[in-house]
């Protein structure tokens, strides 16, 4: 009975076997239906990813400021044979007042126009600066690099004090005596020279730190100051070293290379001492206002104390140092000011110097604008500026014929930017070709030609529009009004006190130089004799 019972239910499965088979293709359809379907979707996605990504591409390469091609990753960084002034120089001449280049996986942005400078920097999407290993080591403090909510209130807080400080290019300010007394201590060291050939780079650079050092701590350093020396050497090198792995800025991975590492190291450690020597600075002076009750404040130091203190004890205080450790940013802010300030303006005053050998008649003209204004020996001081135009003249042609700072600061756009038919992509790295827009013949009509007339108008000082020497804009340089103060002050009383001729026997020294992120001359020697009065 058994038996028979499994052979009628085999009997019965095997006749529904079709059903069942039936069942297992619909299924197995299903399946293969889904997996096409799946399959169809993500193609479709993916074509839409692609058609997206080529778009984007196309668009991002169809609408950027024309320039050479390079290859992925690295972009023209392997075709580079010139230095990048150089080359910027040639994409300029090449593609006119807008143009770009990929280096590694950043856009570079290269401006040469006096118009389209100043219109963009003007923008408060231009302040922000490239993210690079050297930036980096800041981290985002000071004043150079910083950026945002803390740039800003740093920059007007320091333009504030400047201004109450008396940095201003004008008669009677309060800053103007610490600037004389340092020319004084300047003309004594080269009295006691009697004629001697000096560089007068080295010889400027004490007396010129010294005038920001009091500026920012009321300190000065001697003429032995061993420090003085170190300081300066390292900042001097660090300059030079940064050329040498400039390369990582744009590829980070540059800093496995050989050596690369080191040379990063090296400069950090740089930083580390001359942040140490600033942080002491500030020790001192917390402690010596414990003690020592005072009626105003002497320099930028006591300044930014106060707003430390007073912050401390007030809640609400406006926070000048919104997201950092107010006195590592103190700090980095001396650590700034040491390094724009320092190298800028000694060797603005010492391409001056050497222009007045390289053009006699203009030292002559000079001379005799001074001879109708003070007496040979004379102190000149501010006051004697509205009657010496000629003077000033001649130190901002000197600026834009060596063009100090040939490439700017880089700037970078933290939004997307239309510029005529262009579009800048956000992120971009914008270097202002300071340098050639210098030597513009539309704007500079012979350019060559060491001429300060252009800085006259009616006889007055006059500085055109077009004049980029400082930058323009949001970031303009901090330091432009004591800048001015400094170089006319040194050069006027230079020129009042002494003549100047080359060592006997000595060549012409060039007035090419040395391009680094500035461009100093090359070491030379002059003699300056005293003018008896
Ligand atoms: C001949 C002398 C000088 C020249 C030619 C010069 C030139 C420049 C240039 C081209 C910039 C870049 C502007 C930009 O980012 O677009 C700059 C920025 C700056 N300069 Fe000067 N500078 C001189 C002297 C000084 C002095 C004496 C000081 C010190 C007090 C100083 C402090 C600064 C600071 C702090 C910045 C950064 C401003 C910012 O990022 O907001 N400079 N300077």
């Amino acid at each position: 009975m058994l038996i028979y019972t499994r052979i009628i239910s085999i009997l019965g499965m095997w006749t529904k076997l079709d059903t069942y088979i039936e069942l297992y293709n619909g299924y197995m359809q299903d399946i293969l239906d889904r997996k096409h379907r799946t399959m169809d979707l993500l193609f479709l996605v993916l074509l839409g990813l692609l058609f997206l990504f080529l778009k984007r591409t196309i668009y991002y390469y169809m609408y950027l400021p024309p320039g050479p091609w390079g290859i992925p990753f690295l972009g023209y960084l392997p075709f580079m044979k010139s230095s990048p002034h150089a080359m910027y120089s040639r994409m300029a001449d090449k593609y006119g007042e807008i143009s770009s280049i990929k280096l590694g996986n950043h856009l570079v942005v290269c401006l040469n126009s006096p118009k389209l400078v100043k219109e963009l920097f003007s923008r408060s999407d231009s302040i922000a600066r490239p993210r690079t290993p050297l930036n980096e080591i800041m981290e985002g403090r000071g004043i150079v690099l910083s950026e945002g909510i803390l740039w800003q209130k740093q920059r007007q807080f320091l333009h504030e004090k400047f201004r109450a400080l008396g940095v201003k290019v004008w008669p009677k300010q309060r800053f103007e005596k610490f600037i004389i007394m340092e020319i004084e201590e300047f003309i004594t060291d080269l009295i006691k020279l009697n004629g001697a050939p000096v560089d007068p780079t080295l010889l400027l650079g004490r007396h010129v730190h010294n005038i920001i050092c009091q500026l920012m701590m009321s300190f000065r350093f001697e003429e032995d100051d061993q420090e003085f020396g170190i300081f300066n050497e390292k900042i001097s090198r660090g300059m030079k070293l940064y050329g040498s792995i400039h390369a990582s800025e744009y590829v980070r991975q540059y800093l496995k290379l050989p050596g690369k590492k080191t040379i990063l190291d090296e400069m950090k450690r740089s930083l580390a001492d001359i942040s140490e020597f600033h942080a002491n600075k500030i020790r001192e002076r917390i402690d010596y206002r414990a003690t020592h009750p005072y009626d105003e404040p002497a320099d930028l130091l006591d300044y930014y104390l106060d707003n430390i203190e007073a912050r401390k004890s007030r809640k609400r205080f406006p926070d000048i140092f919104p997201g950092v450790d107010p006195e590592k940013q103190v700090v980095q802010v001396m650590n700034d000011l040491f390094s724009a300030g320092m190298e800028t303006s000694r060797t603005t005053l010492s391409w001056t110097l050497l222009m007045m050998i390289h053009e006699p008649d203009v030292a002559a003209k000079v001379r005799a604008q001074l001879r109708e204004t003070v007496h040979p020996g004379e102190l000149v001081t501010l006051d004697h500026r509205p009657e010496l135009p000629y003077l000033e003249a001649v130190l901002f042609e000197t600026l834009r014929c060596v063009s100090l700072v040939p490439l700017g600061t880089t700037h970078v756009n933290t939004t997307e930017w239309k510029v005529d038919k262009y579009v800048i992509p956000k992120g971009a790295h914008i270097i202002p070709l300071i340098g050639k827009m210098n030597n513009d013949s539309k704007v500079y009509p012979e350019p060559d030609k060491f001429k300060p007339e252009r800085f006259l108008r009616d006889g007055q000082f006059h500085i055109p529009d077009s004049y980029m020497a400082f930058g323009v804009g949001q970031r303009l340089c901090l330091g432009i009004q004591l800048a001015r103060m400094q170089l006319f002050l040194f050069f006027a009383n230079i020129m009042n006190r002494f003549e100047l001729s080359l060592p006997e026997g000595a060549e012409m020294p060039p007035l090419e130089g040395f391009m680094a992120a500035t461009h100093t001359p090359l070491p030379y020697s002059l003699c300056f004799h005293k003018i008896d009065n």
